[in-house]
């Protein structure tokens, strides 16, 4: 995993001023996929969020042939994938982020197959993918696991004849959407996806593929259909404002009663999460593409169901439990997306709240107040849970294994320190 990545977090101060929501972590993953299937000229993405999971994804890209070059100044990303030569996804860089599945129709596209030998991913639980291979079949792919040079298993998917079918996901997945659409863009015919999910990211990467020259439509309707066509183009593209460090955002003006001014978010990518966060005590004013956001009386209680959007997303799921801990009175939360998303709780428990876990439920009995300690990371979200709760305590709190936070938000400190915040990064 390489280095250890700490942050240090003093509380107690209030948060105001301007800042800028970076561009979408799960909006710019499918869209280095997509840029792998233009079999000529270079993909200009833009409002590349600078994260982890992107330098990963660009590693990813190089390993399979392309030229990928990451512009982090510009937050511009630049993929040349005329000459693309490995079909294997490498455990070393693959496992480390989930998005590395989604490079796999561009693989059975431009190459035959895809060879895996890893998934990664926040542990959150089970996360299976057999809606991807079920239609990957569908569209006439062959997936078979095998025994590698070094013993692990590996998942062959060859791409034999693809061609338009009737594909469904059981459940509405983001990344199974995404990846089924970018199947069928270039397979032979018509496919039509039912139960197809209806996140922003989603329609962001389907505006992408249709400037590329894919035919889609449905996008938001839960039924997508996808005319194949032949080849697909090199474009340029400015990725989406990310909903989840809008709502982390959010959060830290209310967690610290602050106001602050968000650049490029838009409150009607929160779903359900607005009002909640509306009821909660938070007020909210868009002007343009600005989204003012502030707290001036305390904080009630809330209760949550995560849901598909546009219900409450379970991304920002460990942030409201952070900020229920401050609620007056007890707070309700509902997992029903991921089984195994609660691992923050015994982390706020150490800092001084008091929650009970009950399967995929938890109840948060606010009011309470957090004290500095010394907390571990589990996944991407708890980690930044975990500095919300930090700029609430008294006293410093250290987090560890803070490599997931990095993840999925960029500069955090140093956003977060313009604002008002103590706080730093440290790595070993
Ligand atoms: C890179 C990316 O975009 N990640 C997001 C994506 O993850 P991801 O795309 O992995 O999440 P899904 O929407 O696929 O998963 C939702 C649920 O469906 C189940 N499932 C999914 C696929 C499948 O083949 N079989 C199956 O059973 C999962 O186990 C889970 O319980 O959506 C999640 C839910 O909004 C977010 O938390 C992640 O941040
Ligand atoms: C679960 C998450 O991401 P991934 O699907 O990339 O693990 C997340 O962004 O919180």
């Amino acid at each position: 995993m390489g280095h250890e990545v700490r942050y240090r977090v003093r509380g107690g101060r209030r948060l105001h001023g301007t800042v800028f929501i970076q561009g979408a972590k799960n909006a710019v993953l499918p869209m280095i996929g997509a840029s792998l299937m233009a079999s000529k000229g270079r993909t200009v993405l833009r409002n590349v969020p600078i994260i982890e999971d992107v330098r990963r994804a660009v590693e990813l890209a190089r390993a399979v042939g392309a030229k990928a070059e990451l512009h982090e100044a510009e937050r511009t990303l630049v993929i040349d994938a005329s000459e693309l030569d490995s079909p294997v996804l490498p455990a070393d860089i693959a496992a480390r982020f989930r998005g590395s599945f989604l490079f796999v129709p561009a693989l059975l596209h431009r190459l035959g197959e895809a060879v895996i030998e890893g998934v990664g991913g926040c542990n959150l639980g089970s996360r299976n993918l057999d809606f991807h291979y079920n239609g990957f079949k569908r569209l006439g792919a062959t997936v078979t696991e095998q025994m590698g040079a070094n013993g692990a298993g590996q998942i062959h998917i060859k791409a034999g004849d693809l061609r338009g079918g009737t594909l469904y996901c059981d459940t509405p997945s983001h990344t199974g959407t995404e990846n089924l659409i970018m199947a069928a863009a270039l397979a032979r015919g018509t496919t039509l996806i039912k139960n197809a999910a209806l996140e922003p990211e989603v329609l962001d990467n389907i505006a992408l593929l249709q400037a590329m020259g894919a035919r889609i439509s449905g996008g938001g309707t839960g039924f997508v259909t996808v005319e194949g066509v032949g080849e697909l183009s090199a474009v340029e593209h400015t990725v989406m404002p990310d909903r989840i460090d809008t709502g982390v955002f959010v959060m830290a003006a209310a967690i610290t009663g602050g106001d602050l001014n968000l650049v490029g978010a838009n409150l009607e990518h929160l779903g359900v999460a607005a009002d909640k966060l509306e009821q909660m005590g938070l007020e909210f004013h868009q002007q343009g593409a600005v989204l003012q956001v502030r707290r001036e009386r305390g904080l009630r209680p809330i209760n949550v169901i995560t849901d598909e959007y546009p219900g409450f997303a379970t991304d920002l799921q460990s942030p409201i439990m952070a900020l229920s801990c401050l609620a007056d009175g007890p707070s309700y939360i509902y997992e029903r997306i991921f089984d195994g998303r609660f691992k923050l709780a015994d982390e706020l428990t150490k800092m001084g709240a008091d929650i009970e876990v009950n399967g995929n439920r938890a109840k948060v009995n606010g009011p309470g107040s957090l004290r500095g300690a010394e907390v571990e990371a589990h996944d991407l979200r708890c980690g930044s849970a975990l500095v919300l709760a930090g700029l609430a305590a008294e006293g410093e709190t250290t987090i560890t294994s803070a490599y997931y936070l990095d993840r999925g938000h960029a500069h955090t400190a140093e956003r977060l320190s313009q604002l008002g915040a103590e706080i730093t990064r440290e790595t070993d």
